[in-house]
């Protein structure tokens, strides 16, 4: 897919990873919505961009993914703005075990509730144009995190979603791609918070430790060239992209499960 002129929607698009996304997707030529709870700094970033980029190119958007009411007023303001929408990135994410319930609905649930809405105004039977959906899974969505249990059951449940979209929309003709980005420690605010709150619970920081220096940290400009590189390759439907420091893999799952 060729990005100048496409419609993106991107969620937690204003901080960490989304906003390297968003800045990634508009360096390309796409016009970009931009979906996130916080206001003051989406308000700050879309000055920046407007001046990159002109006044025309993107759109803050106030959408909690726990939403449903404001998911579907969002998109559909998107598609009215912009003519419809293309990509799909379904970014927004917590790490925080003490709120796990709510971690479930963010995480997990934030994802389904978005691409339903979103096929909605993406799927050639709805009488869309097709397009790309990315998923922001993780490195804890193909093994555990053992300080995360919750967290990593998120991620888990991302990836087997994604899969489940991919074969559904070959098998229905949505047009739609539907694949996963797995990154591994990214520096972020998410990544520094859950550094802090590890520091009062020594007897698993120890062993977190040991996976950050064995996996390494990316910064957001990595995994965004990740995703780009799922967006851009339309040869790529339920895949689970792996993302460390220098390197990038393609998950092979048992071929009992194909
Ligand atoms: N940082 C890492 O180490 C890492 C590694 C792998 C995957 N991830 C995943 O990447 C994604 C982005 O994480 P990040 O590290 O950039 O975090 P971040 O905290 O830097 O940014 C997350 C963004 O999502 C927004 N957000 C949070 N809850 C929301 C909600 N309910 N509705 C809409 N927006 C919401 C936040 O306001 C923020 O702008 C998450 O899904 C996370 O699980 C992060
Ligand atoms: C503590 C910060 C939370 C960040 C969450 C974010 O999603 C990042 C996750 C990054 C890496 C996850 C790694 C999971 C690894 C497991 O699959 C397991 O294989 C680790 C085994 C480590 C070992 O000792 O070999």
């Amino acid at each position: 897919m060729a990005l100048n002129g496409k419609i993106a929607v991107v969620t937690g698009a204003v901080m960490g990873i989304g906003k390297a996304v968003t800045e990634l997707l508009l360096q390309n030529g796409a016009k970009v919505a931009l979906l996130d709870v916080n206001r003051i700094a989406g308000e700050s970033l879309m000055e920046t961009l407007k001046k990159q980029y002109g006044q025309e190119r993107t759109l803050l958007l106030n959408c909690n993914v726990e939403s449903d009411e404001q998911i579907k007023a969002a998109l559909q303001k998107t598609a009215d703005t912009f003519g419809g929408i293309d990509i799909l990135c379904n970014n927004a994410g917590i790490m925080n075990e003490s709120t796990w319930e709510r971690m479930v609905s963010i995480n997990l649930m934030g994802v389904i509730r978005v691409t339903y809405v979103a096929l909605e105004h993406m799927s050639k039977l709805a009488g869309g144009r097709g397009g790309v959906i990315v998923n922001t899974a993780s490195l804890a969505g193909l093994g555990p995190l053992l300080n995360c249990p919750v967290y990593t059951a998120t991620k888990h449940g991302v990836i087997g979603f994604t899969r489940a979209m991919a074969d559904a929309s070959t098998a229905s003709g949505y047009g739609i791609r539907v694949n996963a980005l797995c990154p591994s420690f990214v520096q972020t605010d998410l990544f520094t918070n859950v550094l802090s709150i590890l520091r009062q619970s020594s007897h698993l920081a120890a062993a977190t430790h040991q996976m950050i220096e064995k996996f390494g940290v990316l910064n957001v400009s990595e995994v965004a060239d990740a995703l780009l590189e799922l967006v851009t390759d339309d040869t790529k439907n339920g895949e689970a992209l792996i993302v460390v420091p220098n390197e990038r893999n393609y998950i092979t799952f048992p071929s009992i499960l194909k």
